[in-house]
Formats: structure tokens, C-alpha cells, sequence
């Protein structure tokens, strides 16, 4: 399967040349078939984990909106592949490809997450910023409007035009009357996200209260403040998480050092302690359950939010299913490899979390399947009944 280029190294068991361009780019030597069967797993595995996140990533463009796929269930990523990576560094037990793709996805994890926050926790928040400050700027200016009303909420008048210029006395700044529905958008949820009421988090609380009907606009403006502190502690919450997240490596110092040592680091690793890795295979290892913990349990978040909305609106399969072959490549990757309880015990955590999450991502799967299947029945049935309704009034006018 690969091309044999020139070759610096011996399998020391098969005294065969090693694969030249698989040693240079991955530090792995193929001594036999088997080998290569698990390398190009391996390497499955890598290109799947490469692109399993660019459908979600499209598909929350398309939306503006990150909505559909469960921020718990994204941070649990993140944490799991600090985990892994630093797992997989120290210990020398896995594979050089297991190293590659836990690198590989945690970037990619770490754009989805930060597209996410953008779309539902950033943009948002600047747009109400820049509402609520032009609300208020306008304050003394929307008076005269108001005067008919003396409890200074917005008439319908007020309503009909988007932005209306009102010359100030007080300032020379040109200030303008934010409309009702100006103001009741900047919680407008986007396409098809009237099922958003359900969701779990801070934008589903923001959702809820930033409603896009005009009649809301004097709820709207009276729950700002109350708003705040909600939102504040939440993203004062992830942002301790994320500070954990990116404290976790410096607080491992000494692991880090072992780790930059990177794929050498473990094969001397390896040789001097028969495979094992020592005392950092037992790092290695709890990090790497700590790791499979982290994994596991991060599907319950995304598996528990289709289930409260009763719809996958927004989430895109596609990075299910790539995950899903992933797993399944990954964990043959690690078995066609060896079956030698010696080398499968310290790959245990990474084959009981590949496992696990192979079952939760058909979990996953068949949930898409049977709400796509359901929101079409209910079209179809809303359909039928139209068309029958149709059908009878036509009956009736005749
Ligand atoms: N950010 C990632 N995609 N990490 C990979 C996680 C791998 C893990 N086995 C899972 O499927 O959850």
C-alpha cells in the first residue's frame, strides 16, 4: 500500500526496512502487513477526525447561529483532548497516529467552539450592547415622542418606521429612535429556530426573553437589566472553565516537559521500560481514563438537548457520522496492530471511550433520524389537513 522509499530503519523483529515517508512524517515504523492494516486505519481515523467538524461548522455559518449542537457537549471535547493529548505524550504505548489525530481535532474542536461562542454568546451580546446603548443614548430624545404616554412605554406610532432621525438639542451628535422592531431583533433566533425556547444554557435564555414580536418590545426593554447578571455568571462560568482548560497544562508542568519530548521522548520511553512507560505510563494512563471520562460523558449533554427541544434542528449528522468511523477505524487501528494483552492494556482507555462513543453516536444518529422522520410526518399530516380543508370548501362554494 505505500511506497517504500529509501528506508533508515530495520524492524528489529522482521529485520524488515521500515516504510520511508510513514517513518519520516509519523515516527512509525511498518514492519509487516498487519502493520500496515493498522497504520491506514490509523490513518482513516486522522482525515475523518479532520473533516468531522467542518459540516457542524457549515452549517452553523449557514444559520448565523450554533444552536443545534450542545456547547457542554463541545467544551467536554476540548477538555477531553487536553486530556488525551497529554496522555497520549506520556504514554508510549499508543500509537504515533493516535498523537497526530488528537492534535488534528482538538484544533478543529477549538474553532467549532469559538464559532459557536461567537455566533451565540459574542455577537449576540454586542448587538444588544449596541442596542441597549443607543436606547439609552436616545432616552431624552424618544420622549416628545412618548409625550401622549406618560408611563414611557412605546406606542404603536413610535413602531411603524425602522429608524427615524431625530435632530438633538441637547447634543450635536445625530441621535436615532431605534425602532421596536430594531430593538425586539437583536434577539431575533435565526432561520427555523422558533423550537430555541427549549434550549439549555444562556442563549436559550436569551432566546426567551429577546423575542422578535413587536408586542414584546416593553417586556424586552424592562428584562434587560435583570438579564445581565444571568449572563454574566454564565460566562463567568465558562470562562473559568476555559481558564482551567488552559491552566491544565501549566499546572502539569512536569508532564509538559516529559511530553515535549514528543514521539522520541516515548519511544525511549518505551525501550527503557519495556513498553510500560513507568511512572509516565501511569500518568499517562489515569489521564487518559480521566480522558475517556470526559468523552464519554460530554455525548449526554448533546443526547439530553435533541431530547428537551424534541427536534435536531441545526445540528449537522454528517459530524456524528464522521465521528462514528472514526471510532470504529481508531479502535481497529489499535487491535490489527496487536492483540497482546501487554499492548492493549495501556490503550484501554482509548479503546473503551472509542467504543462507548461509537454507541452513543448511534445513539445520536438514530435520534436525527426519527426527528427528521417525525417533523416530516407532522408537515405531511399539517399538509393533508390542508388540503382536505381545501377540498371541502371548494365543496361548499359550489
Ligand atoms: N474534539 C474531538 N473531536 N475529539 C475527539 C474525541 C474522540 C472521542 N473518542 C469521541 O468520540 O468523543
Amino acid at each position: 500500500m505505500a511506497v517504500m522509499n529509501q528506508s533508515y530503519k530495520y524492524c528489529s523483529a522482521e529485520n524488515k526496512p521500515c516504510i520511508g515517508w510513514v517513518e519520516t512524517y509519523f515516527h512509525d515504523c511498518l514492519c509487516n502487513f498487519k502493520d500496515q492494516v493498522s497504520f491506514t486505519c490509523g490513518f482513516i481515523s486522522l482525515i475523518c477526525w479532520a473533516v468531522a467538524e467542518i459540516p457542524q461548522i457549515f452549517t452553523n455559518f449557514i444559520n448565523k447561529s450554533g444552536h443545534g449542537v450542545s456547547l457542554p457537549f463541545l467544551l467536554a471535547w476540548v477538555l477531553g483532548d487536553i486530556f488525551n493529548l497529554v496522555g497520549c505524550l506520556l504514554e508510549p504505548a499508543t500509537l504515533p497516529t493516535q498523537y497526530y489525530t488528537a492534535l488534528l481535532y482538538t484544533v478543529s474542536t477549538i474553532l467549532l467552539v469559538l464559532q459557536c461562542v461567537y455566533y451565540d454568546y459574542i455577537g449576540r451580546w454586542w448587538k444588544q450592547r449596541k442596542n441597549k446603548q443607543s436606547h439609552y443614548d436616545d432616552e431624552d430624545a424618544k420622549k416628545p415622542l412618548n409625550d401622549t404616554n406618560s408611563t414611557g412605554s412605546v406606542t404603536n406610532t413610535t413602531i411603524s418606521s425602522s429608524s427615524i432621525f431625530i435632530p438633538s438639542r441637547a447634543s450635536s451628535r445625530d441621535l436615532y429612535y431605534t425602532s421596536a422592531r430594531s430593538l425586539a431583533s437583536s434577539g431575533t433566533p435565526p432561520i427555523g429556530s422558533y423550537l430555541r425556547p427549549a434550549r439549555s444554557g444562556p442563549s436559550a435564555l436569551q432566546d426567551i426573553n429577546g423575542s422578535s414580536d413587536d408586542d414584546d418590545l416593553h417586556n424586552t426593554t424592562i428584562s434587560v437589566p435583570s438579564q445581565n447578571p444571568k449572563r454574566i455568571s454564565r460566562s463567568v462560568g465558562y470562562g473559568t472553565f476555559f481558564a482551567t482548560c488552559a491552566a491544565l497544562p501549566v499546572q502539569n508542568k512536569a508532564a509538559i516537559m516529559e511530553g515535549h519530548m514528543g514521539l522520541s521522548g516515548r519511544r525511549l520511553l518505551m525501550l527503557n521500560n519495556g513498553g510500560s512507560g513507568g511512572h509516565h505510563g501511569v500518568l499517562g494512563i489515569w489521564l487518559g481514563w480521566m480522558m475517556a471520562a470526559i468523552y464519554m460523558g460530554g455525548r449526554i449533554p448533546q443526547i439530553w438537548l435533541n431530547i428537551k427541544r424534541g427536534s435536531v434542528e441545526g445540528l449537522n449528522p454528517l459530524m456524528f457520522i464522521f465521528a462514528l468511523i472514526a471510532n470504529v477505524t481508531y479502535v481497529a487501528s489499535i487491535l490489527v496492530r496487536s492483540t497482546d494483552w501487554k499492548k492493549i492494556r495501556p490503550n484501554m482507555p482509548w479503546l473503551l471511550d472509542a467504543i462507548v462513543c461509537v454507541v452513543l453516536d448511534l445513539f445520536i444518529i438514530l435520534q436525527y433520524v426519527y426527528y427528521r422522520l417525525k417533523e416530516r410526518r407532522t408537515r405531511n399530516r399539517a399538509q393533508g389537513c390542508k388540503n382536505t380543508s381545501d377540498y371541502y370548501y371548494e365543496k361548499v362554494e359550489k
